[in-house]
């Protein structure tokens, strides 16, 4: 089976603390600004499931965004919608960000992908500003699922977290579901860099 995971949230949140970590078991501390699709394969049940995640490095400016947002939308079996706990901005953005993709014509014709919202860098709980009980209660009332992390210092909830995931997405059947494919995200990340370089002059 393969399942194709957006990782969104605001700036320096740790979404891609988090895929690394996924990938190669490391933190790492520091990582680019770059745009990316990673795969990564494991059994289950003894059958392979190869999940490409792709990790956008600040999805909030949803104005400019807009047709990259919907087909990361259409691309998506299930979205990992991150915040820092130390980060009460990133934590209102994740709730704008479902209602956001709930609101999507692409998630509304689908059969709608399961939403895990993230509370990353937990090992700060000193610098904590969102309450666990929060990040549940928003979870709870938008029909997510939720989860506290920390990229830094926690491989296996982190494992947890994506192949839970997984789980609800093979619930959910959404293997029907029509790909992007190779060439549209291609073309959708080529839109993105091209925009960038444009933007720097
Ligand atoms: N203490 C702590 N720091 C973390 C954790 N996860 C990420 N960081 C740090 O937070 C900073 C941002 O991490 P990134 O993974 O680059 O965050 P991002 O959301 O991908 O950021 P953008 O690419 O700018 O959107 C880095 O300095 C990481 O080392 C965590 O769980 N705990």
């Amino acid at each position: 089976m393969d399942a194709n995971i957006v990782v969104m949230g605001t700036e320096s949140v740790g979404k891609s603390a988090l895929t690394v970590r996924l990938l190669t078991r490391r933190f790492i501390g520091e990582y680019g600004d770059i745009e990316s699709i990673y795969s990564h394969s494991f059994m289950v049940d003894e059958r392979r499931t190869t999940l490409n995640i792709w990790d956008s490095p600040c999805s909030e400016d949803l104005s400019v965004e807009t047709s990259l947002f919907e087909k990361k939308v259409q691309w998506a079996d299930g979205f990992v919608l991150v915040y820092s706990i130390c980060d009460r901005a990133s934590f209102n953005a994740v709730s704008r960000l479902i209602q956001t993709i709930k609101s999507t014509k692409d998630y509304l014709n689908a059969d709608k992908a399961p939403i895990v919202v993230v509370g990353n860098k937990r090992d700060l709980h000193h610098r904590r500003t969102v309450l666990s009980e929060e990040g549940r209660l928003l979870a709870l009332n938008t029909g997510c699922h939720f989860c506290e992390v920390s990229a830094a210092e926690n491989y296996h909830s982190v494992l947890m977290m994506f192949h839970g995931l997984v789980g609800r997405i093979k619930g959910a059947k959404l293997t029907t579901k029509r790909p992007l494919g190779f060439k549209g995200i291609v073309k959708s990340m080529s839109a993105v860099f091209a925009r960038r370089r444009t933007d720097s002059f």
